[in-house]
């Protein structure tokens, strides 16, 4: 089973001044293809520090980032990132816009054409290929954004915040359409989120980061996006007695002083 691991990863950005403190230091934390490990945190505990070294945006100043043992330097379409803003060519279709990372691997245009199209509909925006992406809503731009990370076939899916710009009833259908797509990409999924019910609903794993430095105070495993999967319905389940304790707990978690556990 493909690993993306962080080995004791410490970040420090770069500063005139030596006393500079760490926005992370010695995180370790794996995930593995099959998971999907969510990051909670108080503002500025280091969130998207952490995916952006995950993604390799940012080499670490100490610790080492792997890919089943190998170690990892720069980004690549093995790990693929959905941002919050979607950051989608504006210019361009949406199905020139999923295209684009096959073009960049040299696919025919025949074969993009199709291919994209069949991305498009496993996100739900089937025949919507044609539009401009300034005539689609916030939800579709989101969907556009994510059939074009899983175009490069990538064993990670790393996502900051992409339901956090959403009005909350387009949210809550997208937790759902994002675990379809985890489900049949048979990818590792690391989400940032703000939204503790988010983080509950879609994770196998939930992450606590503590602030200054970045580190982690809480890891703990989840089954309430593997139950809606299997067919449970998503307002029952976040209803639920355990669901709601969960939350609280997290919720308490986040503002707590904290001991370091290895994940
Ligand atoms: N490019 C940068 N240069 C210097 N410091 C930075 C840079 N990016 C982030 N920081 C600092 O690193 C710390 C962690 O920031 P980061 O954005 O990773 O946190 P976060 O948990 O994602 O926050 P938020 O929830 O507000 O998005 C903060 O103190 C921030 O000010």
């Amino acid at each position: 089973m493909s690993e993306l691991r962080l080995h004791a990863v410490s970040l420090t950005y770069a500063s005139p001044r030596s006393d500079t403190p760490s926005v992370l230091e010695r995180l370790t934390l794996g995930i593995s293809r099959g998971e999907f490990v969510v990051v909670l945190g108080q503002s500025g505990s280091g969130k998207t520090s952490l995916l952006n070294v995950a993604a390799g945006f940012l080499e670490p100043t100490d610790g080492r980032v792997t890919v089943d043992g190998q170690a990892v330097h720069g980004p690549s379409a093995v790990r693929a990132v959905v941002f919050q803003d979607d950051a989608l060519f504006p210019w361009l279709s949406a199905r020139d816009n999923v295209a684009f990372p096959l073009r960049l691997r040299g696919v025919t245009r025949d074969e993009r054409a199709r291919r994209a199209d069949a991305l498009l509909a496993d996100v739900g925006l089937e025949g919507q290929g044609d539009k401009p992406i300034w005539a689609l809503s916030g939800g579709m731009r989101q969907r556009v954004g994510i059939a074009r990370a899983l175009a490069s076939d990538p064993e990670f899916l790393l996502m900051d915040e992409p339901l956090g710009a959403l009005d909350a009833m387009t949210r809550d259908q997208m937790q759902e359409l994002l675990l379809a797509v985890w489900s049949r990409s048979n990818t590792g999924a690391l989400l940032i989120t703000h939204s503790v019910e988010e983080a509950l609903f879609l994770a196998t794993r939930v992450v606590v980061l503590a602030a200054h430095p970045g580190r982690i105070a809480l890891s703990q495993e989840f089954d309430f996006g593997r139950r809606f999967l299997a067919g449970e319905a998503a307002r029952a389940l976040k209803s639920e007695p355990g669901f709601v304790a969960a939350r609280e707990e997290l919720i308490a978690s986040i503002h707590q002083p904290y001991f370091e556990v290895a994940a």
